[in-house]
């Protein structure tokens, strides 16, 4: 009998849309994540927080499957990433979208089709009309309707990240995973980046992990942080919950204080 894949059921909101359990990951001998384990359910922000080289990326990496854990287990949606074959992670994957450190668009397109590619590609029962108004709409979302006839280069820093957000929304994923949303952005049009996806958050309700090293927006943003520190999870939990805890070495990570 044919595998029903997960994209064709409505999400049980009671099960962890992320979770690790005691993840171990290290590449030749060195440990990079060492018993990792957190779980956030549908509809929550987590922010991971911590220094760099500490493994955040890869964490990023191990929830969409690029990469596999050596032991433990990392579950999206209900699913054990690492016993996906090929299809089963690309049905998993049309369900999440993605804003890496880069912004990923393609220089030889517009933005539009830009937008319009992962749709023409993952949804081929969509009409050009249908397809149309779901990139108009992502581009309303950013505030870049002015711009969809621009190529990515001729686009500002901030505007390549509001670019590349919309094209990870384009598909309306269930998950958002993002790699440093700030970076290389002044204060002011991180804070525009960070409205934005507060604002993801609250229409949408979609679950989203983020990495960060912006600890203003990650408070503003992160229903729970996840703190990574020397291969290990430092802290795990709501900010309200880490403030009281009135850890010194957690504080270093998770206070606004000092930066
Ligand atoms: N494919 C790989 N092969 C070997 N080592 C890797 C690979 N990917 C990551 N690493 C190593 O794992 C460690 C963690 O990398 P990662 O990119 O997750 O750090 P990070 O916490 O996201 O850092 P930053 O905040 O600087 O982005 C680094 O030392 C990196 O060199």
């Amino acid at each position: 009998m044919k595998k029903e894949h997960k994209d064709q059921v409505q999400p049980d909101p009671n099960m962890p849309a992320i979770a690790f359990s005691q993840v171990h990951k290290g590449f030749d001998s060195r440990k990079v994540l060492d018993d990792i384990s957190f779980s956030i359910v549908t509809g929550e922000t987590i922010c991971i927080l911590g220094r760099s080289g500490t493994g955040k990326s890869v964490a990023l990496r191990l929830m969409i499957g690029l990469m596999k854990a050596d032991s433990g287990t990392v579950t999206v949606m209900g699913e054990d990433v690492a016993t996906l074959d090929a299809v089963g992670l690309s049905h998993m994957r049309r369900r999440m979208g993605f804003l890496f450190q880069s912004g990923a668009l393609f220089d030889s397109f517009s933005v539009r089709d830009n937008l319009a590619l992962p749709l023409r590609r993952l949804n081929k029962e969509k009409s050009e009309g249908e397809i149309k108004d779901a990139v108009e709409e992502a581009l309303q979302q950013v505030g870049l309707e002015e711009e969809g006839e621009k190529m990515p280069s001729a686009l500002s820093g901030g505007m390549q990240k509001r670019a590349g957000l919309a094209r990870a929304l384009v598909l309306q994923p269930q998950i958002l995973l993002i790699d440093e949303p700030s970076s290389g952005l002044d204060r002011i049009t991180a804070c525009e980046i960070n409205d934005l996806l507060l604002k993801i958050k609250t229409e949408r309700h979609t679950t989203m992990a983020i990495v960060t090293h912006d600890i203003y927006g990650a408070r503003r943003i992160g229903d729970k942080f996840v703190v990574l520190d020397e291969t290990k999870l430092l802290a795990f939990g709501t900010p309200k919950e880490l403030d009281e805890r009135h850890d010194h070495r957690l504080n270093q990570f998770i206070s606004e204080a000092g930066r």
